[in-house]
């Protein structure tokens, strides 16, 4: 194999590609019979929702989609606690029944964020639809309506997911090996005893 192949940093695959497709044929069926005669817009959540956002909408009937970017991490591994808005929507969404398209919800604090900004500006709902959930990383209330898979608390990289900007290209989700991560934050990770829940 040659080296310069990112699966070798993957410490273990945890969701492979063909379970992926599985839950956005799922959440995706799922969506289209909610929102029969209704046209929402999808908001997908850049970066890292991009590949899960064009996989479930496959599935969908009618919807627009939209871009956001809020950012928490900078890059790292750790949430920085700060939310900021770094691109906005190209469209007013007042009264539309709006879909946010998230790759993960960890801490919940991008969500709580996005959540708060919509209702702000007069959605006339508002549901979420993310690749993970990763409850055990809380810090603020957020609920996620569509799961493809509850994950288990370890940095998780693959399908939209970065460690500084890369391994978003992987088509399965995995947890990176602890040696590629900075020593300053070798710490916050946690790769033992981690269980797939499915
Ligand atoms: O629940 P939280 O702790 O807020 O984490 C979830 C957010 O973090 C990631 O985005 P990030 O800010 O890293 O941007 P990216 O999608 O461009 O990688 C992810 O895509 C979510 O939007
Ligand atoms: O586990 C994660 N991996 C990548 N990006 C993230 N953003 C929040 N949690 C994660």
């Amino acid at each position: 194999m040659s080296q310069w192949d990112m699966n070798n940093d993957i410490e273990r695959v945890l969701y492979s590609e063909d379970d992926i497709a599985e839950a956005a044929k799922r959440v995706g069926t799922e969506l289209a019979a909610d929102y029969e005669g209704r046209t929402p817009v999808i908001i997908s959540v850049l970066k890292g929702a991009v590949l899960w956002t064009v996989d479930v909408m496959r599935y969908m009937q009618y919807a627009e989609v939209e871009f956001i970017d809020v950012s928490s991490y900078h890059g790292g591994i750790a949430s920085s606690g700060e939310v900021d808005l770094i691109v906005d929507l190209q469209t007013d969404i007042a009264g539309r029944d709006v879909i946010i398209m998230e790759d993960i919800v960890d801490t919940g604090r991008s969500l709580k964020f996005m959540m708060a900004l919509l209702e702000q500006r007069g959605a006339k709902s508002i549901k979420v639809a993310s690749l993970l959930d990763k409850k055990e990383g809380r810090v603020v209330d957020a609920n996620v309506d569509y799961v493809g898979f509850d994950v288990p608390k370890a940095f998780v990289v693959g399908y939209g997911l970065d460690y500084k900007q890369l391994y978003r290209n992987l088509p399965y989700v995995g947890v990176l090996k602890q040696a590629v991560y900075d020593p300053e934050h070798a710490d916050l990770v946690d790769t033992t005893d981690i269980t797939p829940e499915h």
